[in-house]
């Protein structure tokens, strides 16, 4: 299968709105066996990826989500099931499906649990996290709420001081709101760098910086195919991410009842790429806590956070390409384009 983003012919490039692409990626989703709900809920979490130039997990994805569910690995008609078992509970099995609709499903829960009890946890189980965690945690926060999320994906990344792959890449994201601009969300891999973007330096015939993995024999390697090829990456930051990453392990999966990344096998499903694991959410109404306006608070640290220099936030890079693609539509090379038409069946 021919992969969207195929940076070797950009000669001629589209510009597609964001309707235009969402609508695109959903006919792929229901031609290859989702549900209408999956489908919508997938192609606008790809379509948003890709509009705010998430490059690795926007349309660069498509043909894994297609060759996972012609696998037969993840179930695209799963109906997520939403269990409220406590104040600030909200539990969902994904029913072997999607993430991003099972916390669609339970979502409105768990924004009322946290606006009445002040904080509220989302556990989300039996599920396929296959996307960036950005756009789970970010519109809470234009909803003046705050915002934490883990997900824990496959083995690849070697626990510092270890000498095997044990941990995923587990990204972190964070968003929080903001008084006077975009709220402040960051997003994060454990791993020194996402999976995703390994793919994409192969591809595109790139070596990496040094401290990224390591080959098949443990070795310090800058070349991407020797990570992917029975090589492995390595925590960001030493002990430090290795610590993070195992935290993720176990709120991602040991608390929701999910998978550690080293627990499933997909073996058995060639083409299969989706992990299938757990996810956590934390939401909390800064309204109950501080006592005087967490955005005003937030912006005050931003503006302290400029005045010692600082000149782009996490977060600032895909804002403005956000405005830059809802200006003049999402840019596809020629070659993308077609191969995301021929997926949908055009
Ligand atoms: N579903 C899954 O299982 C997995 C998903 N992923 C996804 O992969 C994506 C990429 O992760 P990763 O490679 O770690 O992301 P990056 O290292 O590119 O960026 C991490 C964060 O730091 C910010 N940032 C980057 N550079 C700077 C800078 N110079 N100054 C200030 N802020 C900066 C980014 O903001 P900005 O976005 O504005 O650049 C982002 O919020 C994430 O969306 C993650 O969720 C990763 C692992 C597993
Ligand atoms: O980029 C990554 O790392 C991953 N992204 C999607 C799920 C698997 C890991």
């Amino acid at each position: 299968m021919s992969a969207p983003h195929d940076h070797a012919s950009t000669a001629v490039s589209s510009h597609l709105s964001l309707e235009a692409l969402s609508a695109l990626l959903e006919k792929i989703f229901l031609r290859h066996g989702t549900s209408a709900e999956v489908a919508r809920v997938l192609a606008q979490n790809c379509a948003g990826a890709e509009r705010d130039g998430a490059h690795s997990h926007g349309v660069f994805r498509i043909p894994g989500y297609v060759s996972t569910l012609q696998s037969g690995w993840v179930n695209g008609q799963a109906v997520p099931v939403v269990e409220d078992v406590a104040s600030g509970f909200v539990r969902v099995d994904a029913n072997n499906g999607f993430a991003q609709p099972a916390l669609a499903a339970a979502r409105e829960l768990l924004v009322q649990k946290a606006r009445s009890a002040g904080i509220a946890v989302l556990a989300i189980r039996n599920s396929h996290h296959f996307a960036a965690l950005w756009p789970d945690v970010e519109p809470f926060a234009y909803e003046g709420l705050v915002a934490l999320s883990v997900v824990n994906s496959m083995t690849c990344v070697v626990p510092h001081g270890a000498d095997r792959p044990l941990f995923g890449t587990n990204p972190i994201a964070f968003a929080a709101p903001r008084a006077g601009g975009e709220p402040i969300v960051f997003d994060l891999a454990t791993s020194a760098i996402a999976h995703g973007d390994v793919q994409i330096a192969a591809r595109q015939g790139e070596r990496l910086p040094q401290g990224m993995g390591v080959d098949s024999l443990g070795q310090p390697t800058t070349d991407p195919k020797a990570i992917l090829e029975g090589g492995a990456l390595l925590p960001f930051g030493g002990h430090k991410g290795s610590a993070l990453s195992m935290m993720v392990e176990l709120l991602a999966a040991a608390l929701t009842g999910g998978n550690f990344s080293f627990e499933f096998d997909w073996n058995n499903h060639p083409g299969a790429k989706t992990p299938w694991t757990g996810q956590l959410l934390i939401v909390i109404d800064p309204d109950k806590a501080a006592g005087q306006s967490f955005a005003e608070r937030s912006q005050e640290l931003v503006r302290q956070m400029h005045g010692v220099g600082l000149k782009r936030l996490p977060g600032d890079r895909r804002h403005h390409q956000r405005a830059k693609s809802l200006a003049n539509g999402i840019e596809l090379d020629a070659r993308t384009l077609a191969n995301l038409r021929e997926l949908a069946g055009d």
